[in-house]
């Protein structure tokens, strides 16, 4: 990146920072760009992982307000990679501490934190939603993402959505190799680095050869003590032992998981954090004691989540161009053993999804004393459907079909609906399609006002035939040329349990909404 070796050296106050940046802004994005991104208003939803480093990202690319939603406060065990926060800030407001921890390098940007659960509608109505012009997940759990997602959808913003999880797997073809690699080269490389050691002790590399001609005196009963704290040589044994097992276990079951009421892979994990102990010399700890530990382990890459952050910003870019949805990209780690990521357009929605094959709007009553028949004969009028709908609030709370008309002369206060309630309805002959409905109150409206949409007919049935996503082979790209991004520097073959990866990335597929 040549303009680089241009741009003004580091300036010392925040005004000339401050200004340095923008100057920068403007030669990589351009005017137009620039002036687009500081004028709009973005929501973060999630400040972990993903959050604190998508923070740092829109700051740097100048967006002119960034509110922040968290729900929880911050843990001793965030600390690893949520890098805005310190131990000083542990039980504080995780929104909260994010945004302080910025101000020194925010720039011109306005900040506004919420501590709170983005699914809680008196804290944030969808009205509150309609400020901002993209809404960023960084979230950690389906159901938020799902309801973030169908907000975005009521009021038609646009939602860059990200997630990573721990590492990618392996085939772990060669056990030697693996041992070789964790606990000889790695230390080696690492112990040549003196500043690390300056005040640590340093490193000892796990002399393999050594250990390994002791193994075949082992009784495999020592896997089965939990409560021994094992030597070094019982620890690579139990490795070695584990990993054959997962290794079988892989061929047949897939991708493992850890689980720490899984033996094996909890041998596993017991085994290689007690040699890394060793190695680094900390104390050791028996399979019984680890359990518990690791039991509450997150599997999480600091520079995995700093990459997919960084895409998720780069991606906002597509709002202000003349194509958001053409070119918005869907981007995700690569099969490839020797590419870190590929990217494919977006989705075609599916009709049987829950999420994206309804239609949905908004209702507006101007008080709760409404009567439900009153909303029932105005969804008849504008969406046309037969009298024969059903009406479902909430969670499957049924409150009208044609046989079940009892509510009609109750008020929407009567039967406990209020601002935020979400109104599935159906057409029970199943002509229409669904349609989703948010309820907001407005006092200031004299009449019930339903969104402009059309709904159409259902698409006949076709017997049992589901829809399935698929995407051409020449629509998936590798995303970067190889000499720019290469992680691994084997060459461009597919992985040897190619068929097992296939099967997983087609799941995966088929389930992204
Ligand atoms: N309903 C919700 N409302 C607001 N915040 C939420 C909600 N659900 C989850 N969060 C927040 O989302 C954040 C998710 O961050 P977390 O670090 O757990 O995952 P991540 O960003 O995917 O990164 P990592 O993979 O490093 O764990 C948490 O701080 C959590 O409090
Ligand atoms: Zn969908």
């Amino acid at each position: 990146m040549r303009w680089i070796s241009n741009f003004p050296p580091p300036s010392k106050t925040f005004t000339e920072r401050t200004m340095a940046r923008d100057i920068q802004l403007i030669r990589i994005l351009g005017e137009e760009t620039y002036n687009k991104i500081s004028n709009s208003k973005v929501l973060l939803v999630g400040a972990g992982g993903i959050g604190c480093e998508l923070l740092k990202d829109l700051l740097l690319m100048g967006y002119g307000e960034i509110h922040v939603a968290d729900l929880d406060t911050i843990d001793l065990s965030n600390l690893n990679r949520q890098f805005l926060f310190r131990q000083k800030d542990i039980k504080k407001s995780k929104a909260n501490t994010a945004v302080a921890a910025v101000a020194l390098f925010k720039g011109n940007t306005r900040l506004e934190p919420h501590h709170g659960n983005i699914m809680d509608v008196s804290q944030f109505p969808l009205s509150w939603f309609r400020q901002f012009d993209i809404i960023f997940n960084a979230l950690d759990n389906l159901e938020a993402r799902v309801y973030v997602n169908r907000m975005a959808l009521f009021i038609n913003k646009p939602l860059i959505e990200s997630g990573t999880t721990g590492l990618k797997d392996s085939a772990e073809e060669f056990i030697d190799s693996v041992v070789e690699k964790i606990f000889v080269e790695d230390i080696v490389r690492l112990a040549k680095i003196d500043t690390l050691w300056k005040t640590r002790q340093k490193p000892i590399p796990l002399n393999y050869e050594l250990y390994s001609k002791k193994l075949k005196e082992l009784p495999t009963s020592i896997i089965s003590d939990d409560q021994k704290i094992w030597t070094t040589e019982e620890n690579l044994f139990v490795l070695i032992d584990s990993l054959k097992r997962l290794q079988a276990r892989y061929k047949s079951e897939g991708v493992l998981d850890f689980d720490k009421d899984d033996k094996d892979t909890l041998d596993f994990v017991v085994a290689a954090a007690n040699l890394r102990s060793f190695i680094f010399g900390i104390e050791t700890k028996s399979e019984f004691e680890i359990k518990q530990i690791a039991g509450n382990i997150i599997p999480a890459v600091a520079t995995t989540n700093a990459i997919f952050a960084g895409f998720s910003s780069l991606q906002s870019l597509n709002v202000f161009s003349d194509d958001p949805v053409g070119n918005s990209r869907l981007i995700y780690d690569s099969e490839y053993i020797n590419k870190f990521v590929t990217q494919c357009p977006p989705l075609p929605g599916n009709s049987n999804c829950k999420a994206c094959g309804i239609q949905r709007g908004i209702i507006t009553v101007p008080s709760l004393d409404i009567q439900l028949g009153e909303i029932h004969k105005q969804l008849l009028k504008k969406f046309g459907y037969s009298d024969d709908v059903s009406i479902v609030v909430g969670n499957n709370r049924l409150i009208y079909d044609y046989d079940f008309e009892d509510n009609l002369i109750s008020s929407l206060k009567d039967l406990t609906i209020g601002s935020g309630s979400i109104f599935f309805v159906s057409d029970s002959d199943d002509d229409l399609q669904d349609i989703e409905l948010y309820l907001e109150v407005a006092p200031q409206e004299t009449d019930i006002t339903l969104t402009d949409i059309t709904i159409k007919k259902k698409p006949l049935k076709k017997k049992e035939s589901k829809e399935e996503v698929t995407i051409q082979d020449d629509q998936m790209e590798e995303i970067f040329d190889e000499d720019e991004i290469l992680l691994i520097d084997e060459p461009a073959e597919k992985r040897p349990l190619e068929i097992e990866q296939e099967e997983t990335y087609s799941k995966r597929k088929k389930s992204t909404i």
